[in-house]
Parts: structure tokens; sequence; C-alpha cells
């Protein structure tokens, strides 16, 4: 963070982030910039980063279309679960997981347990926009993709609203200034990430 950003956020607090004591687990819809702005934050803090979705996809060999299409969603999500639980014990990172993991009651406890969950929100049309040009999110392979994206937005809201932090994107801020912005909402959490 330049000493320019230090300045403006934390009403003058200028300490630094420090040593990361907790796993940070970026939360919310595809497209919100899980995995984008989970990469750059590791990079900040110099932090191992790990996603769900990549290791779920490394462990079977298979890219999540492939997954959802031979072996069906459940068998997904159970997977999910258990990537989820085994990297929160192996390592203290960033991670950044998969639109509906934070759906599971399970997952919700273990990361809040081990780890705090940030909820990146986007409105609708933010993710729409980063997401229409992709085929590699399986449920969006409907007639109406949008309309498809909005009820799971919808119904998905109570659910990323239980995270321990929330963190708003709204499509003009890149994924570096997603970063500072995370960095400052943990200033609420120095149970998380150590201020130097
Ligand atoms: N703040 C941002 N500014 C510009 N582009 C962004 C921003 N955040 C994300 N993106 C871009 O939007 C796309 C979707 O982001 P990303 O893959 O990180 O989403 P995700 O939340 O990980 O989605 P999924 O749940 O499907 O894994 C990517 O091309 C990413 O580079
Ligand atoms: O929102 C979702 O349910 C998903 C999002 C992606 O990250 C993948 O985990 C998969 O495509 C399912
Ligand atoms: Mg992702």
């Amino acid at each position: 963070m330049s000493e320019k950003e230090q300045t403006l956020s934390g009403a003058g607090d200028r300490r630094v982030p420090g040593a990361l004591k907790k796993t940070i687990v970026m939360v919310g819809m595809m497209g919100a910039g899980k995995t984008a702005v989970g990469r750059s934050l590791a990079a900040r803090l110099k932090a191992p980063f790990l996603d769900s979705d990549h290791e779920i996809e490394a462990a079977a060999n298979r890219t999540i279309p492939e997954i959802f299409a031979r072996d069906g969603e459940p068998f997904f999500r159970q997977k999910e679960r258990q990537v989820i639980r085994r990297l929160l014990d192996e390592e203290r990172g960033v991670l950044s997981t998969g639109g509906g993991a934070f759906l599971a009651a399970e997952n919700r406890q273990i990361i809040s347990e081990r780890g705090v969950a940030i909820w990146l929100n986007a409105d609708l049309e933010v993710l729409w926009n980063r997401v229409k040009h992709r085929d590699t999110r399986p449920l969006l392979r409907t007639e109406d993709p949008h309309a498809t994206l909005s009820a799971l937005y919808h119904d998905r809201v109570p659910y990323y609203a239980q995270a321990d932090l929330t963190v708003q994107s709204d499509g003009q801020a890149s994924i570096d200034e997603m970063v500072n912005r995370v960095v400052e909402a943990l200033r609420a959490r120095p149970d998380v990430l150590e201020w130097v």
C-alpha cells in the first residue's frame, strides 16, 4: 500500500499489515472477483493463495463443467466441502471459494471458526458483465443465463450476508482497489491480520 493510501485510510492509522494469523476466505457470487482479488490480496500479504475450485479440478483432473456433467452437482458440493476443510486445516493464507460454497452450513461454520469470511458483494449487472462471455460456469448454461444469475443472486444474498465482513465492489473499483478495501476492512479484525 502506498503512503498516500495508508494516510487516507484507517483515520490516520499508519500501521501496515503484518503477519496473517487466520485464513482469509473470499465468498460471494460468481464473478464477484473472489479468485482475482484473492490472488492479488495474497500477493500483497505475501501469503499463500488457495482456490477451492482450482483444487477440486486439480484433484479430479477434470474441469468443473466436466465434473458437473459426469458426476452431478451434489458430488461437486461434497468435494467442495472436503477441499475447504482440508485447505483450512493445512495452510494459512487467502482462500477463494466457489460461488456456492458459503450456502452450506457446514462450510459457513468451519470458515468462520478457522478463518474470516469476506463477502465480495457486487451488483447483479456488474456480475453479469463479468460472467456473460465465459462458458465455464455450468449453473449458467440455461436458456436465459441473466435470469438464472439474478435468481441465484437473490436466493444467495441471505447466506453471503452471514459473512464476517462485507466489501462492496461497485464495478469501478479495480482489482487493486478491491484489495485495498479488503485490507481496510481487516483493520477491524486484529485477530486475523497483525498491524505493525
Ligand atoms: N474489481 C475488478 N475489476 C475488474 N475486473 C474484475 C474485478 N474483479 C473481477 N474481475 C474480473 O471478472 C472476472 C471474474 O472474476 P473472478 O474469476 O475472480 O470471479 P469469482 O468470484 O472467482 O467467480 P467464481 O465463483 O465463478 O469462481 C475475471 O475476468 C476477473 O479478472
Ligand atoms: O456459484 C456457484 O455455485 C459456482 C461457482 C463457481 O465458482 C464454481 O464453484 C461452480 O461453477 C459453481
Ligand atoms: Mg473463482
